[in-house]
């Protein structure tokens, strides 16, 4: 999960000048696994033909079925064979170059908290569960691992050419609240959703939200929310097309044409969209 909050500017103390910490697992309380195991259980019963092949198949190779919060040594050992991708602990969100330079080294920064039993449904800061079970699944696949680490690289190149926002929001409408179009239909595949009980119905179920085909230009003028469901989901056709699209378009020239235009609100369809639903908006509505 990104947000907006606060950010340190240099590691707290105890952290590694990297920002990483050890995770401390013997450390978590029973009620600690416990929660996992309530979120596990929770998100399982919504996410078979919801959540993209990828990700189901993520689940499997790395054993995250097992109860209780994942040892992120054990679990890293399974994913590095995998896809040569690590998860490392960190105290909560960290600086950008931070973030981007682990993801450039198929690092992924995971939070070591949980959620307490009364935030289930909700929380700003990214936790183990929202970090661990919402994004590593899908660093087991290879097109996907792949194309974060690319992420991470244009991250490090984005904060050099004073355009992150732009590249936030494609980490954004991706990463997090991405939907993947599978031979079955639309699936999940971003973190903030799979992570999300209400929000994985909301997303494929709703008649609210639009639903628009990714494309690069138009996902990096959009804006997000962080504080509600989306308003906008971006579908892709597959992960080798976005992986294609990260790797092979120079993105420079990009953050240039847009440099200068208006940004997107975040419930606009455009005329040249290519729209899978265009959205009601009730949703948004009822809680403005
Ligand atoms: C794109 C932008 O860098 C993004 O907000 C980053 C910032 N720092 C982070 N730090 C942590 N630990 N986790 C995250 O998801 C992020 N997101
Ligand atoms: N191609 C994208 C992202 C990227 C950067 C560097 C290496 C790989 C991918 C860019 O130009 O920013
Ligand atoms: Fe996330």
């Amino acid at each position: 999960m990104a947000s907006e909050t606060h950010v340190l500017d240099r590691p707290p103390a105890g952290a590694n000048a990297d920002w990483t910490i050890p995770q401390r697992w013997d450390a978590y309380s029973a009620e600690d696994h416990a929660t996992w195991d309530t979120l596990y259980a929770r998100q399982m019963k919504l996410l078979p033909g919801r959540a993209s092949d990828a990700f189901l198949r993520g689940l499997d190779a790395l054993k995250l079925s097992e109860s209780g919060i994942p040892d992120f040594e054990e679990l890293s050992d399974r994913l590095e064979a995998l896809t040569g991708w690590r998860v490392v602990a960190v105290p909560g969100l960290v600086p950008d170059d931070v973030f981007f330079t682990h993801m450039a080294n198929r690092r992924f920064v995971a939070g070591n908290f949980i959620r307490r039993p009364d935030q289930l449904d909700y929380l700003q800061e990214p936790d183990v569960f929202h970090d661990v079970f919402g994004h590593v699944p899908m660093l087991a696949d290879p097109v996907f691992a792949d194309y974060l680490a690319a992420y991470g690289r244009g991250g490090l190149r984005a904060l050099e050419l004073g355009s992150l926002k732009q590249l936030a929001r494609l980490y954004w409408y991706t990463v997090e609240f991405g939907l993947v179009q599978e031979p079955e239909g639309l699936r999940i595949y971003g973190a903030g959703i799979v992570s999300s009980a209400s929000e994985t119905r909301f997303s494929l179920d709703d008649p609210s939200p639009n639903r628009i085909m990714l494309d690069l230009a138009r996902v990096m003028r959009t804006d997000y929310r962080i504080d509600d469901f989306q308003q906008t989901y971006f579908v892709i056709p597959s992960f080798d097309e976005l992986l294609r699209l990260t790797v092979e378009t120079d993105f420079a020239p990009v953050y240039e044409a847009i440099r200068e235009e208006q940004e997107i609100a975040v419930d606009e369809v455009l005329p040249k969209d290519d729209v899978v639903t265009e959205g009601t908006q009730h949703y948004a509505r009822s809680k403005a």
